[in-house]
């Protein structure tokens, strides 16, 4: 890798990017750019594009046209370096995807141990500090059904850090939470931000946006149609769009 690239390139850039499923353009001429460092919040209605989005930095989906670029490289499509890409970009879903017959703290160590070629003394180790670090440190031995929801969360944020990301992406990490689980597992996510973590965060949580986020991106039919800060996004949408969802979400 050339350092120098990477330690001025933008964490993420996308360049005219589309995509369609069939028929479905869900994804028209996306062009942005993430610097480090920064929190990025990705709101708009629902079949928006955001999750497309996504996963597409990922490589969980393919484009169509346009050039994905991760701390200033293309995305890889196979192999080694494709499985770096996926241990630079750690990613947290909604569902928690935590392995059942694994106990929380081997959740956490698998991808160190097989991916990033960690002992299995120096990956416990360091599963041990995030789990501290995420509040879970207490049910390290428990399996994941044993934990709440928003525990799970948590586990499954530690295990997303234990690969050392360069950028933590969230879909929609606190919509299938209980409603007083979402703010522990926002909390975890606003201490990651103030440490100066990349993060892109897709959420419909506008009071973390309102906490946490340096920008706001506001994707509508597949387009990005704001990005500003969330200031500017709060007080003052440009889009009727932006403004029904708005009136939609802080009245709901
Ligand atoms: N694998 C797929 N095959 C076909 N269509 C898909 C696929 N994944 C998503 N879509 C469609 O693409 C559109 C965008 O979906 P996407 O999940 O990216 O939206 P979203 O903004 O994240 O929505 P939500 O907020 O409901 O999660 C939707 O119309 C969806 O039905």
């Amino acid at each position: 890798m050339n350092e120098a690239t990477s330690s001025t390139a933008p964490m993420i850039r996308t360049q005219d990017v589309n995509k369609h499923f069939g028929e479905l353009h869900v994804l028209k001429d996306i062009t942005i750019e993430v610097p480090r460092g920064q929190v990025v919040v990705v709101a708009g209605p629902s079949g928006s594009g955001k999750s497309t989005l996504c996963r597409t930095i990922n490589r969980l989906e393919p484009i169509d046209s346009g050039t994905i670029e991760v701390d200033g490289e293309p995305l890889p499509k196979e192999g080694k370096a494709l499985a770096k890409l996926r241990a630079d970009v750690g990613m947290v879903f909604q569902q928690f995807n935590l392995f059942a017959h694994k106990s929380i703290v081997d959740n956490v160590t698998l991808g160190p141990i097989k991916v990033r070629g960690k002992s299995k003394s120096a990956a416990r180790e360091e599963a041990m500090e995030l789990l501290t670090r995420v509040g879970i440190a207490d049910q390290a031995e428990k399996f994941p059904a044993q934990l709440s929801g928003g525990q799970q969360q948590r586990a499954a944020i530690a295990r997303a850090l234990a690969m050392n990301p360069k950028v933590m992406m969230f879909d929609e990490p606190t919509s299938a939470l209980d409603p007083e689980m979402v703010q522990e597992v926002l909390d975890v996510m606003a201490s990651l931000a103030s440490e100066g973590m990349t993060m892109f965060v897709i959420t419909h949580e506008m009071g973390f946006a309102r906490r946490a986020a340096h920008r706001v991106i506001f994707m509508d039919y597949g387009s990005v149609i704001e990005d500003t800060s969330p200031e500017e996004f709060f007080t003052n949408p440009r889009t009727e769009r932006a403004q029904d969802f708005l009136s939609k979400i802080l009245t709901h």
